[in-house]
């Protein structure tokens, strides 16, 4: 496939072809899973899925194809199905880009059928049980996923039994996953964050197809995406945080006891986080102007942090990821740097740019961010959570 294939892909040549099926494949999200999928050195495209609208057409009658490079030959004719289980049956993986307003039931549907879920639809990301992952952070929570299959009983068998391979594991909203790579870089290099003040200027493409209407969006601003900054605003708590172990008593009556994980929600150093999300006349690319006050003192020098930014590699690296970044953060030095035109499509969206690092006044390093929200924004992460968890063995191939 992309950039960084050439590099790992050969540490894995060994590995088998697998059947993946997508979910939502019509959408914005879901063409991106079409192209990226589409020259995957393991996964193959197998199932389609989409709303009754699409059921039963061949894709390329079924799609209104936005993307800059034609419908791959492999998948043009292949029939779309209705989002039920049964078609899906032999995919070790399914993507999901579903509609948040289906993704729901239609999920919790093929997790009960033992099928492994690669969600971006935002409905699992506060369940206790779920990870929540930007692969290039925080893949190690995949740990909880044992603990979701013992809450989610197999109801085809017949004593209760916890599922074996069926799971949902969900990627982050798109400005959460920009912003937290570079925050989780500095949390590594130099303590916990104490504060962090982000105001977003979002891509249409966002709000999916046909998404803001032209005449909200040309020659204007919207200061307002529903829901947003209640995200950003959670969900950095859950990815930076790491998890804890309990032993409580079990729930049998036994007197027993088991060990239960949960997610720490960076309990133990509180971080305070505020963001304010507009909508700008961009097509592809979120950009973020961050202001970060770090726990210890004295703080790290903007020079520190733009070292500590340059120097960030992820386990979906080490591990030998084919669609991680060959490197995880770009650190522009030109003043006028990241531009989502300019910067939108390096390593295929895998990454992320930051510049304009530089002293804060009021708290101690500024600087702006730049990822492509389709990308790893979306579908890339959910890609790579798939190639961490097969490498980790979660899922076999
Ligand atoms: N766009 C982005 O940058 C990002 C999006 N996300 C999330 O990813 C998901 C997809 O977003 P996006 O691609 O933008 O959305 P789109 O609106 O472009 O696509 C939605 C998809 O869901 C399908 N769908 C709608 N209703 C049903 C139904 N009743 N049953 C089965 N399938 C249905 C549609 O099929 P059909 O064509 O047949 O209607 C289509 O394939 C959302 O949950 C979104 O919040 C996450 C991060 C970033
Ligand atoms: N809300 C994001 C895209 C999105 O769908 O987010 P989420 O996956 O958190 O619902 C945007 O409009 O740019």
């Amino acid at each position: 496939m992309s950039h960084s294939a050439s590099s790992s892909v050969h540490l894995h040549r060994d590995m088998p072809q697998i059947p993946v099926g997508i979910l939502g494949a019509t959408g914005t999200v879901g063409q991106r899973f079409i192209v990226l999928l589409s020259s995957h050195p393991w996964f193959v495209i197998q199932v389609l899925g989409a709303s009754s609208r699409s059921a039963g057409k061949p894709y390329k009658d079924a799609v209104r194809w936005k993307q800059t490079t034609p419908i791959p030959s492999s998948v043009a004719s292949m029939p779309v199905h209705d989002c039920v289980p049964e078609p899906f049956k032999d995919c070790k993986v399914v993507f999901s880009g579903l509609d948040s307003d289906v993704a729901g039931d239609i999920e919790a549907a093929f997790r009960a059928a033992e099928l492994a879920v690669f969600s971006n639809a935002k409905n699992y990301r506060r369940d206790p049980n779920v990870p929540l992952i930007v692969p290039l952070v925080n893949p190690n929570h995949l740990s909880i996923i044992p603990q979701q299959q013992r809450v989610h009983l197999n109801p085809t068998s017949r004593a209760p039994q916890p599922l074996s391979r069926g799971f949902i594991v969900t990627n982050a909203n798109c400005s959460t996953t920009g912003v937290i790579i570079p925050l989780a870089a500095l949390e590594r290099a130099f303590g916990p964050l104490e504060s962090l003040m982000i105001t977003t200027m979002q891509a249409i493409s966002g709000a999916g197809y046909p998404g803001v209407p032209s005449l909200d969006i040309l020659d204007n601003i919207v200061p307002y995406i529903s829901g947003e900054e209640e995200k950003i605003e959670w969900e950095t708590l859950k990815i930076l945080g790491g998890i804890t172990e309990e032993e409580i008593e079990a729930a049998d009556g036994s007197g027993k006891t088991e060990k239960v994980k949960k997610f720490d929600m960076h309990t133990n150093s509180p971080l305070r986080v505020s963001a304010q999300c507009n909508r700008v006349p961009v097509i592809d690319g979120h950009t973020e102007c961050v202001s970060v006050r770090f726990a210890r003192r004295p703080p790290p020098s903007p020079q520190q942090v733009r070292e500590a930014l340059a120097a960030f590699t992820s386990e979906a690296q080490t591990l030998g990821c084919p669609s991680a970044p060959t490197k995880t953060i770009v650190v522009h030095e030109e003043p006028d740097r990241p531009q989502p035109r300019l910067d939108r499509y390096h390593q295929d969206g895998a990454g992320v740019n930051v510049g304009r690092v530089r002293q804060c006044p009021v708290f101690d390093v500024k600087f702006v961010v730049l990822s492509n929200n389709v990308s790893i924004g979306a579908a890339t992460s959910s890609i790579i959570n798939a190639e961490v968890a097969f490498l980790k063995g979660v899922v076999q191939a």
